[in-house]
């Protein structure tokens, strides 16, 4: 089966960090070249300035890549909202409370820094190792933004991606019973209708992550291991995950918030 993704290089520079990812990923190497020019693959992951996961082709849109610096989170850091965001009240953040979440299905990490930005400590979990690498080199440019800003240095000191690249069904089974105030899941949910088209530039990560089918399975090891709040973000359309009624749920601008409590007070 031929490869959908292949590794190139932005300038002759950046060369050597392309051979180092196609080993270390297994994929092709195309050397040096613009997404626009490549026809073998649909999509290819960009070694630059920044990495970029780019759709292929002189008609693809706009590169995806894990920001955290600037761009449209930089934007929500200064004017979303703050703590009177729909995903801060999903995890119960109250002044005074600011909980540790473990954020299980991390993807470009924009929930779990939206929270680290208003307190909130956050680990975050991601299997694919596409999606890894690119939450890598976000965090290595918010390290790099950080030495020069204070306000960034707190961001990032909240903020950190598990090792592991277990599943997380699996990682939290591993952990104590109710040993995290928080767990969040946003998995994946194959877009229904014309409302729930996806962006543009976001066709290339739904076509690299696909449709987490096993989605239902992260529920009870999620419940197990919060004693606070399971926190489920959902399409508006979509059904409860695992068909299990939450206790509460609300909708924020670009979804569902379905919440399952627990008996732990916050303290
Ligand atoms: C919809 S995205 C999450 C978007 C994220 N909330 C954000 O703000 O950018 C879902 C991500 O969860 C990851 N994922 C789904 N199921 C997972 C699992 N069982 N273990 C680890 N990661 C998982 C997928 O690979 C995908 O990157």
């Amino acid at each position: 089966m031929s490869p959908v993704l292949a590794i190139i290089a932005t300038t002759s520079a950046d060369l050597p960090n392309a051979q180092e990812l196609s080993s270390q990923l297994n994929l092709p190497c195309l050397g040096v070249a613009s997404p626009s020019e490549i026809n073998e693959v649909p999509q290819v992951l960009a070694c630059g300035e920044q990495l970029q996961l780019c759709a292929t082709g002189r008609k693809a849109p706009g590169p995806v890549s894990v920001d955290f610096v600037g761009g449209a989170l930089a934007h929500r850091r200064k004017y979303g909202g703050g703590k009177a965001q729909p995903v801060a009240k999903a995890v119960g953040l109250r002044p005074g409370f600011y909980p540790r979440v473990l954020d299980a299905t991390a993807g470009l990490g924009r929930d779990a820094f939206v929270l680290a930005t208003l307190g909130c400590e956050v680990k975050m979990l991601e299997r694919n190792p596409v999606v890894r690498l690119l939450l890598k080199d976000g965090l290595r440019r918010l390290q790099e933004a950080a030495t020069a800003d204070p306000e960034l240095a707190a961001i990032a000191g909240l903020l950190s991606l598990a090792d592991d690249i277990a599943p997380a069904a699996d990682w939290l089974a591993q952990q104590a019973e109710e040993s995290w105030p928080v767990v969040y899941l946003d998995p994946m949910f194959p877009p229904r209708g014309k409302s729930a088209k996806v962006k543009k530039e976001m066709v290339a990560f739904h076509h690299l992550v696909g449709e987490d089918l096993d989605a239902d399975d992260l529920l009870e090891p999620a419940l197990r291991a919060c004693y606070y709040r399971t926190v489920v973000k959902r399409p508006k359309v979509a059904p409860y995950l695992a068909d299990k009624k939450p206790m509460l749920s609300f909708e924020g601008k670009s979804g569902r918030f379905d919440i399952y409590t627990k008996h732990g007070v916050p303290g």
